[in-house]
C-alpha cells in the first residue's frame, strides 16, 4: 500500500502518499458524515487508483463520496477527484482557470451552497493560489488549510502522521511565494498579507491542523499559527537559507 492511512479523530482519516516525483507527501482527508463521505483534496490523477484502495481500507468505496472540496486548484490536490462518480465537487472560482479545460465542467464554484456550509466555514485565503481556501469543519474542530501553510517535502516526525503542535513548534514554515507555481504569484512578495491571513485563521478554535502536505498537528493550533504569523523578513530569510 503506497498510501499511509491514519485516523485523525472520530470519523476523520488522513491519507498521505509520498510522491517520489515531487519528493513530498500529498495529503487527502476523509470525513465520515452521517449521510455521506466527504473528501478534502484528492492527490494527483496518476495516484487515483491507489487513493481508491486507501479509501476502501477505511470502508469507503469511491461511490460513497458525496462531497469533494479542493483547498486549491493545483493538480496534486485535484487529479484524484475526477474518478469520484457521485461527488458534488467544489473549488473556489478564482482557481477554476488552473484546471485542465476538460475538467472544469465537473466543478461547482458556489462554495456558499448549503451542502458545503452545513459542515464547513469557508475562508478565502488567496495566497498560495488566487483561489486557495481554508475550511473549518465545525463538528471535528479540524482546520484544513491546504498549502497556505504546509510541510511540503518534509518527512514525518518520528514517522508519526499526527503530532503535537506544541512539540512541533520548530516545524514552522517560512512564507514561500515560490511554492505557488504561478508566475504571477511567485514574483509577488507579500509577507504582510500572508501573515494577516495566518493571523485571521489563528482565531478559529481548531483542535487539529490538516495541511496539504505532511504531518497533521493537534493541540494548541492557535499559538502555532500565531507564531507563524509573527515571522518578519529576517526570520523568513533565515528559514529559507537553512
Ligand atoms: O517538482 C515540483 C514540485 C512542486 N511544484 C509546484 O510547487 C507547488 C507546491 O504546492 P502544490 O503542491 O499545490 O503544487 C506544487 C506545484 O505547483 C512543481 O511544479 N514541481
Amino acid at each position: 500500500m503506497s498510501y499511509t492511512v491514519e485516523r485523525v479523530t472520530d470519523h476523520v482519516y488522513a491519507l498521505l502518499r509520498w510522491d517520489e516525483t515531487w519528493q513530498s507527501y500529498n495529503n487527502s482527508y476523509l470525513i465520515q458524515d452521517r449521510e455521506q463521505f466527504i473528501l478534502i483534496d484528492a492527490g494527483k490523477a496518476e495516484h487515483a487508483q491507489e487513493l481508491g484502495e486507501a479509501l476502501a481500507q477505511v470502508g469507503c468505496p469511491l461511490e460513497a463520496i458525496g462531497l469533494f472540496i479542493a483547498t486549491h486548484g493545483h493538480r496534486d490536490h485535484i487529479g484524484g477527484a475526477l474518478g469520484l462518480p457521485n461527488a458534488d465537487k467544489f473549488i473556489h472560482p478564482l482557481d477554476l482557470d488552473l484546471l485542465q479545460d476538460d475538467w472544469r465542467a465537473q466543478f461547482r464554484t458556489d462554495l456558499t451552497a448549503s451542502s458545503v456550509t452545513r459542515h464547513f466555514d469557508v475562508h478565502h485565503l488567496g495566497d498560495h493560489t488566487w483561489g486557495s481556501i481554508a475550511l473549518y469543519h465545525r463538528a471535528s474542530r479540524i482546520l484544513f488549510v491546504g498549502d497556505h501553510y504546509c510541510f511540503f517535502g518534509d518527512e514525518l516526525p518520528d514517522e508519526q502522521v499526527v503530532a503535537c503542535a506544541v512539540r512541533m513548534g520548530d516545524l514552522l514554515e517560512p512564507y514561500r511565494p515560490e511554492m505557488s507555481g504561478e508566475e504571477q504569484r511567485t514574483t509577488r512578495y507579500e509577507l504582510a498579507a500572508f501573515n494577516q491571513e495566518l493571523s485571521d485563521i489563528a482565531r478559529i478554535p481548531a483542535a487539529f491542523l490538516c495541511t496539504g502536505h505532511g504531518v497533521v498537528l493537534h493541540g494548541d493550533i492557535q499559538s502555532f499559527l500565531q507564531r507563524g504569523a509573527s515571522m518578519d523578513d529576517n526570520e523568513v530569510l533565515s528559514y529559507v537559507m537553512r
